[in-house]
């Protein structure tokens, strides 16, 4: 114990030191003054205060140290002295970020490294005869990441756990627990808005509940169930999610917005209801880690299906769109697929659009810059050959009753009829043209159906036009620059395509139109979308995005792959 008269005597040592250098007096000798006795009164007591000696004399309470530098600053100039070197001290001592230093050191040294809660009591609860737990969280800006409910007999309920939200991380709250209070206030009979409120009156960030726990047994079954149910469950959202939106919604705040192609893994999916997720990013291709912070409640399978309005549902036609009746369905089932695999490889690339939008051009192109890598289908047809005509090669020639024959089972992609002769794509031929190298196709979206299956796994980009001013802009410059081009060439075999077609205007709300009926009715089968605005900038986009199909992985319906890796 540091005995009082010797501080004093510290104190008086220090002043006489400071009176000498600044030439005010002698020094033999100083009268401390109230203020002076004061501060030493204080040190003293400070000095053999327990908490001072529990941590080696480092970890004074934040609160003192700093309380004890204003003392000082405030007696300093009460004195009326002149001391540059104690000038400068003070300077120092009132800078935000040496203050700071002092509160983060004896924080440190004292081991504060969180907030100081109380320890959480179980104890009797004297209305209620059973055991309940306090839980003090502090929030600050973020939301609690937990729901309620209340039952018919006013009983509130801790709903959900958002996963990583502030209330999971204390640990403290469990779904099921029954609230008893919040803040100190009974929320019995309260609605749920009342609550809310309550909640949002915290102090400094502080919320304090009163709880009954849940039962442990109950607990631990439905940890291990969520558990299970973790394990790498990811889905394709098939339509579009605002939850701010949502009237069913039983926690607006806690919801997660998506959009249709958008990866979702499942966090927590044992509520008939509402599931918990996070966005892993948009299309086959998605895999940002980023986008994958927030967690929210997204709707379940069953309750989309239930609350469904007959326009949310996608069949509009007696025909199915996909190999797996998922017209009905809201989210599908994915996998990740490796990119090593040498099925990327030959994985069919599907280009949809609105005819005219440039599907044939963007596939021309990348048929002549790699005559290699990638192959075309042959067309059937019931004409007969004309001269130079080799069968196989321009067309698979047959009989009409052939490819009827074909039509009425399901073995054509699509067909048409010209000048008396039935034309088409057969099943068959797109088999073929994977032997060749990568196929490229540009069908209806109705051909889809036949190839969204295990045995293609096609991957299905969607050509969108761009506005109609950048349309007619970027097909204008075009034409120009091939006529002058063609022209210097003198060509005598220019054809619409290497010409570039003349499009009316409205022939270009036409495609812009169509393209928004496709992505409207097909939108949700689209692994990747890009816009073609100007043609080189279009090929190199498409050219980056098949050099990631083949060197990524890409989420495909869980359903085609023998191969997936875990998410
Ligand atoms: N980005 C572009 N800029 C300028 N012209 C383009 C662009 N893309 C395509 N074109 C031209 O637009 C016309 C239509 O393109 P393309 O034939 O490829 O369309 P499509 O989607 O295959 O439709 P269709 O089935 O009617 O042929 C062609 O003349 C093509 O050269």
């Amino acid at each position: 114990m540091l005995a009082k008269e010797d501080l004093s005597k510290a104190f008086e040592d220090i002043l006489e030191s400071v009176i000498e250098e600044t030439g005010l007096g002698t020094s033999s000798g100083v009268q401390l003054n109230r203020h002076q006795q004061r501060t030493v009164d204080r040190l003293h007591k400070f000095v053999n205060s327990s908490e001072y000696k529990r941590s080696s004399g480092s970890s004074a309470s934040t609160s003192e140290t700093i309380s004890f530098c204003d003392d000082f600053i405030a007696d300093w100039e009460a004195s009326g002295l002149n001391s540059s070197p104690v000038q400068q001290l003070i300077n120092l001592l009132n800078r935000p970020h040496i203050r700071g230093l002092l509160w983060s050191t004896e924080d440190v040294s004292a081991k504060r490294f969180a907030p100081e809660l109380p320890a959480v009591p179980f104890e009797v609860d004297e209305d209620e005869g059973i055991a309940v737990k306090i839980v003090r969280i502090v929030r600050r800006d973020e939301p609690l990441g937990a729901t309620i409910k209340c039952d018919h007999g006013g009983r509130v309920y801790v709903a959900r756990i958002i996963s990583g939200g502030v209330a999971d991380r204390s640990g403290c709250i469990q779904e099921g627990d029954r609230v008893l209070e919040v803040n100190g206030e009974s929320v019995l009979d309260k609605k749920p808005d009342e609550i809310v409120q309550l909640l949002n009156k915290c102090d400094g960030g502080c919320v304090t509940f009163k709880l009954i726990p849940v039962e442990v047994w109950h607990n631990h079954s439905s940890k291990a169930h969520n558990n299970n149910e973790k394990s790498h469950i990811h889905l394709r959202a098939l339509f579009d999610y605002d939850g701010t939106n949502d009237a069913r919604h039983p926690c607006p705040e806690a919801a997660l917005n998506f959009r249709r192609g958008d990866i979702l893994e499942l966090l927590v999916c044992n509520d008939e209801y509402w599931w918990q997720a996070r966005r892993l990013g948009n299309g086959a291709l998605a895999h940002s880690r980023e986008e994958s912070k927030g967690v929210g409640l997204i709707p379940s399978e069953l309750l989309q299906q239930k609350s469904a309005r007959p326009e949310d549902r996608r069949k509009n036609t007696s025909q199915k769109l996909v190999e797996k009746d998922m017209d009905d369905l809201f989210y599908e089932s994915v996998c990740k697929l490796k990119s090593s695999s040498s099925s990327s490889n030959s994985r069919p690339i599907v280009l949809i659009g609105p005819p005219g939008v440039g599907r044939n051009e963007l596939k021309r192109r990348l048929l002549m810059m790699f005559p290699e890598r990638f192959s075309t289908t042959v067309p059937h047809t019931s004409r007969s050959a004309r001269n130079g005509e080799n069968d196989g090669i321009d067309y698979y020639f047959t009989t009409r009753k052939n490819i009827e024959k074909m039509i009425e089972n399901d073995e054509m992609l699509e067909f048409g009829e010209f000048r008396g002769n039935l034309y088409g794509t057969a099943v068959s031929a797109v088999r073929m043209a994977k032997l060749k190298g990568t196929p490229l196709l540009t069908p209806h979206p109705l051909a889809l159906r036949q190839l969204r299956t295990s045995e293609f796994m096609p991957f299905i980009i969607f050509v969108q036009p761009p506005t109609f001013h950048d349309f007619k802009e970027t097909r204008e410059a075009f034409r120009s620059r091939t006529a002058r081009t063609q022209s210097s060439a003198s060509s005598t075999s220019q054809t619409i395509n290497s010409m570039g077609r003349a499009f009316t205007d409205s022939e270009i709300r036409q495609i812009i139109e169509n393209a928004s009926n496709i992505d409207r009715n097909y939108g949700h089968l689209f692994d990747s979308r890009i816009t073609n605005t100007n043609l080189d900038d279009t090929m190199s986009d498409l050219i980056k995005l098949i050099h990631n199909l083949e060197t990524k992985s890409t989420w495909v319906p869980l359903n085609w792959a023998t191969r997936c890796v875990d998410g």
